[in-house]
């Protein structure tokens, strides 16, 4: 049953894709130099309708009669068309139509880009609607010159804001086609009125210079000073090439630059005086940078200057960021500074370090959300290792968990100890999400995780992680941390940027993330909920994953990107033809929750993948995040330890634990209820993570989910596991249910790759190698050639219609 519906679709999608109109090279080259001849038929019409219009008016209203003759050289017809395309119409500018009419039959029949063609038609038809009012700006009654238009426009106009106001809108009219078609700027019209200004002072100086009393004495002088004007005449990079004239005409200086002081050493000095007017003259070529013009015919550039960048959103244009207020206030969100505690806790350090005979020498409070840092600068010479030796005995004096010492604190020369607050305070999404270093972050993907302990908020980019792995012992808050993450996402990326694969063992965790299917949430083809709670699913998810990641490389490669971003910027750029298989890339977050119930049961098969993702996925944008409650060594493997920098550690129960996840201790010593630390490799910071409810995270998932959305889920490529994919299904009713599109596929690029079908139609490896023998068998592509590309047996999507029906 459900074969069959699968079969009705995928027919309706070829009956679809059937009617694309596509002309053949002689039919366009019939329609082409058809509308060539229309074009100068036009023309014709147009220059005769002014010599003959007024004699033809009679003849318009009778263009029915066959007797009657029309003066116009392209008879009645001639007559009647150009009465309404210049009397009834643009007037004079209806000859710029006749022009466009023979460019389009010039693009058809050489079958040029028709972007361009189509730029040429928007801006001649606003040429012609100027053009018309322009002319009638200078009439009063209808006529030949502005049309109706131009009349009727001009009168309309002149009734609201007045003849003045009219010749200044057509100015700006003007103004708005230089700037937009010539590229001309403010900057070179003041260069073009400059070097007007240059060219006008040589010429006075020249001519002065030749009436000023230096007349010539004889006629062979008057000719080298006339030399000499002309060589001054002369565009700069003309008059570098006449070194030689200037040498002839040397001794004529002397008389010029009275040479009474020049000892003989100094005749260089003329030239040296030459020099500057030449420098000057320099300026002026800079004036023809319009040469970069001609590298905007670029196609990308044409087409980005057509239709903009390519926007990514563009689908859901109309989507909506959910609003701050969604996420809760708290009234305990502000710290308080209990000045007795602060003073109490102080003492009862310094007093546990002198009982050790540690002096110190200073010591400074910051307050954060949940810990105070007290740090403390020992006097000279007393050992660091004493300090950090008596954790446990300061914990002791103070009475309070959690107490961490930094010995020392990186960069600073000083020992921190983070004691925790009496009362502590909640850091809620709201005050994260609504910060200025989140709001104003250009990161790729910005995780707002709560606040450190000076009580700043802390962004991270996942991008940049570029994997994360995260544990803590139940109820301390790694929900709440998830939850965190994917708030932050959805407050700072569009659908179409972002796509969520959800794996929840515990199935309660993320359900809410249900509603947001079709706009984040991505899925394999043939699964039902987009979340996955089942262990066997998410063996087939992270092996699609793994295909999507090949699927991406490929792309990659094709594009001669390095990553995700260069690549997506080339895309929106229009550098990447989407015909060539190529789109923009969301970046992929896969989520798993309880990743040690997923080892346990899976083992190996999840290991493999989760470990070939974290090692090769950053640079195309899948990103992983790991969490787990047990982290322990056969959970958190070497291999994907080392491909995870980035850790979260919220409380564990054991200093091993902390190890296993930090290769540090600390971990042990969080107070808990979002107490972290979170290290990217180097030095560990103690985070509050910030907190949101499921009522939060509920309301935000109805405010997107009720919004439009995609069609359907980001489909992830299909995974066939081995087991199914070895068989070779020769019988027709055999075939897989996407033979007919893997067929056209392969006959409209001529080329028998099972990588192309791959690409293509979004398939794992088995899939496309099963499709290829299918085709083989069917008699669409040839036998296996080593490296070459298989031969295509089947010319063109009609021979294929007949090829298959004949199978029947
Ligand atoms: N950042 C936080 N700020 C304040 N309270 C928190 C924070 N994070 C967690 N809590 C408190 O701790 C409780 C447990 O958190 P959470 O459900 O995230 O734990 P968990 O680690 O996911 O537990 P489990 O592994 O059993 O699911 C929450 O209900 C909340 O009351």
């Amino acid at each position: 049953m459900a074969k069959k519906k699968i079969k009705t679709k995928s027919s309706t999608t070829t009956q679809t894709k059937k009617p694309k109109f596509k002309l053949t090279s002689q039919q366009k080259l019939v329609f082409g130099s058809l509308l060539m001849i229309i074009g100068i038929l036009l023309s014709i019409a147009f220059l005769s309708f002014f010599f003959t219009g007024e004699a033809d008016q009679s003849t318009l209203t009778e263009i029915g009669t066959r007797d009657v003759v029309a003066e116009n050289w392209l008879n009645k017809l001639g007559a009647w068309v150009s009465d309404f395309i210049i009397m009834k119409g643009f007037g004079v500018a209806a000859f710029i139509f006749a022009g466009l009419v023979f460019l389009t039959g010039i693009y058809v029949t050489l079958d040029i880009n028709r972007a361009k063609l189509r730029s040429n038609w928007i801006w001649g038809t606003l040429t012609a609607i100027w053009l018309s009012i322009f002319f009638g700006f200078f009439t009063h009654k209808y006529d030949a010159l502005g049309g109706t238009i131009g009349f009727e426009m001009n009168s309309f106009f002149q009734d609201y804001i007045g003849v003045i106001g009219t010749a200044l809108l057509l100015f700006f009219g003007l103004i708005i086609y230089a700037a937009i078609k010539w590229n001309v700027t403010g900057q070179s019209i003041v260069a073009f009125f400059k070097s007007a200004k240059n060219e006008m002072v040589d010429d006075f100086n020249t001519n002065s210079q030749s009436s000023d009393g230096y007349a010539p004495l004889d006629n062979d002088l008057s000719a080298e000073a006339e030399d000499i004007k002309t060589a001054f005449d002369l565009k700069p990079a003309q008059q570098k090439e006449i070194p030689q004239k200037e040498k002839v005409i040397a001794p004529v200086k002397p008389r010029t630059e009275t040479p009474v002081t020049v000892p003989k050493l100094n005749i260089e000095v003329p030239q040296v005086k030459q020099e500057p007017v030449a420098v000057e003259a320099v300026e002026m070529e800079v004036e023809q940078v319009a040469e970069e013009a001609s590298e905007s015919d670029n196609l990308s550039a044409r087409l980005v200057a057509d239709f903009g960048q390519f926007d990514p959103t563009l689908e859901l244009s109309k989507y909506q960021f959910p609003p701050l207020d969604l996420l809760k206030r708290y009234d305990s969100e502000s710290i308080t500074i209990d000045q007795d505690e602060l003073e109490e806790k102080k003492n009862r350090i310094v007093e546990t370090l002198n009982n050790y005979n540690i002096g110190i020498s200073s010591i400074k409070a910051t307050i954060g959300p949940t810990v105070t840092l007290y740090e403390i600068v020992p006097n000279a010479g007393v050992r660091i290792s004493k300090i950090k030796n008596l954790e446990d005995d300061i914990a002791l004096s103070l009475a309070a968990l959690g107490i961490r010492i930094i010995a020392p604190i990186p960069g600073k020369g000083t020992i921190g100890i983070e004691v925790p607050n009496k009362n502590s305070t909640i850091v809620s999404m709201r005050s994260v999400i609504a910060s200025q270093k989140f709001q104003m972050s250009e990161m790729e993907l910005p995780i707002a995780f709560g606040k450190t302990i000076s009580n700043e908020t802390f962004v991270v980019d996942l991008a940049k992680m570029p994997h994360l792995l995260m544990a803590g012992a139940t109820g301390q808050g790694k929900s709440v941390g998830l939850n965190a993450v994917l708030t932050s996402l959805l407050y700072k990326k569009h659908p179409a940027e972002v796509k969520f694969v959800l794996v929840d063992p515990k199935k309660v965790e993320l359900t809410l993330f249900n509603k947001i299917e079709r706009h984040y949430l991505a899925k394999l083809p043939d699964s039902e909920d987009a979340i996955i709670t089942d262990n066997t699913k998410v063996i087939n998810t992270l092996n699609s994953l793994c295909i999507e990641m090949d699927n991406r490389y490929e792309m990659l490669k094709n594009a001669m990107c390095r990553n995700i971003k260069e690549y997506n910027d080339k895309f929106k750029a229009r550098k990447l033809n989407p015909e060539e298989g190529h789109q923009f890339l969301p970046y992929i977050v896969l989520v798993v929750d309880e990743f040690a119930d997923l080892i346990m049961t899976a083992g190996k098969e999840v290991e493999t993948p989760i470990a070939r993702l974290a090692q090769l996925a950053r640079a195309i944008g899948i990103h992983l995040i790991i969490a787990t409650q047990r982290p322990s060594v056969n959970v958190i493997t070497g291999i994907i330890k080392a491909n995870f920098p980035a850790r979260l550690a919220f409380r564990v129960t054991s200093k091993i634990d902390s190890r296993t996840i930090l290769d540090n201790s600390g971990a042990d010593q969080l107070i808990g209820r979002g107490d972290m630390l979170f290290t990217q490799g180097n030095e560990l910071t103690r985070i509050q993570c910030a907190f949101v409810d499921t009522p939060e995270v509920e309301l935000i998932t109805e405010y997107i989910g009720n919004q439009k959305a995609y069609p359907d889920a980001y489909l992830l490529p299909e995974y066939v596991g081995e087991e199914n994919g070895t068989s070779l299904d020769i019988d027709i009713s055999d075939r897989d249910k996407l033979f007919r599109e893997a067929a056209e596929v392969i006959v409209t690029a001529q080329q028998g790759s099972a990588s192309l079908l791959q690409r293509k139609l979004k398939l794992g490896y088995n899939r496309a190698g099963r499709l290829i023998d299918q085709l083989e068998a069917a008699g669409i592509v040839g036998q296996f050639e080593g490296s070459k590309a298989r031969q295509v047996l089947v010319p063109d999507l009609v021979a294929l219609d007949q090829h298959l029906a004949n199978e029947i």
